[in-house]
């Protein structure tokens, strides 16, 4: 029987790494995804069962938890990776969202959304064989240090290391729940040379970390017997040298 794990935002960047990954190493793989992307389709001929979920529509998360709650018994992780990067919109700016808006999303995406997964997969995760289960949360490297230009992601990301606290005691000794807190991991392709200069200089090794350091962060966890509640900074050195 195939030790299957729960990814949240699948079709991009990390969770498509990840999700690559896991196939590659023989694991089952549930994803959901909000935006369709030709990618997806490589996960489905892998084998992958994918969801069109998102999570800022309450009915698409209550009908996502009953899928899963019908087709799954048992769970070996879920990793909560789904996640919006919204600037705090300045004064003036032409705003998509305003203020309220973008906290909401914000707390939304990254706290309400893993609370009610943990909670509604409790079960599936506590019926792992032979355990422990584990619940990682994708948190980053500001939720410790804040940041003046995404306020409320990190505050969200700074409540979401606190649900790890709250569930790792909770679900002990079925189910360990551990926060990863890289700081940066790859551009987007909007970023330009400038901004890159200024974010890679502001950490001791100055790289794009990859996918891959947070693949493999997820892979210790998923071995080890004897880590819960904790949070695995991998920020290069940026708490020192900022
Ligand atoms: N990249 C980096 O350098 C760093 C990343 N992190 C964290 O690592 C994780 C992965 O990062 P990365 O791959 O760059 O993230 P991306 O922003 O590139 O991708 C996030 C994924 O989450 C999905 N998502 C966002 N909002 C919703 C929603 N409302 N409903 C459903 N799905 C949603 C996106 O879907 P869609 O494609 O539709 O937008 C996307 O697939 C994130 O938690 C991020 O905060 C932390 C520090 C640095
Ligand atoms: N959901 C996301 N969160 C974050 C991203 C991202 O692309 N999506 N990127 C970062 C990096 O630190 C950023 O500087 C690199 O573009 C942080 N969180």
């Amino acid at each position: 029987m195939k030790e299957v794990v729960l990814i949240t935002g699948i079709g991009k960047r990390l969770g498509y790494a990840l999700a690559c990954d896991l196939l590659n190493k023989g694991f089952g793989v549930i994803g959901t995804y909000r935006s369709v992307y030709p990618a997806l389709d490589k996960l489905r001929d892998r084998g992958a069962d994918l969801y069109h979920v998102d999570f800022y529509q309450q009915e698409n998360v209550n009908q996502f938890i009953s899928q899963i709650t019908l087709a799954y018994p048992s769970l070996r992780a879920i990793i909560h990776n789904a996640s919006d990067w919204l600037p705090d919109a300045s004064k003036g700016d032409n705003k998509e969202h305003s203020h309220a808006e973008i906290m909401h999303k914000m707390m939304n995406i990254h706290v309400a959304i893993p609370y009610q997964l943990n909670l509604a997969f409790q079960q599936q995760l506590e019926h792992c064989e032979p355990g422990p289960a584990d619940i990682v949360h994708i948190s980053d490297y500001v939720a410790e240090k804040g940041s003046k230009k995404h306020i409320a992601y990190a505050a969200s990301k700074s409540a979401m290391n606190n649900l790890t606290l709250s569930f790792a005691s909770l679900l002990a000794p079925k189910v360990k729940v551990n926060s990863l807190s890289p700081a940066l991991l790859k551009f987007n392709e909007w970023d330009d040379e400038a901004y890159k200069k200024k974010a890679l200089a502001k950490a001791l090794l100055p790289i794009e970390a990859g996918f891959e350091e947070v693949i493999d962060a997820i892979h210790l966890i998923l071995k080890s017997n004897y880590m819960t509640g904790r949070n695995l900074q991998l920020d290069g050195g940026r708490h020192i040298r900022s």
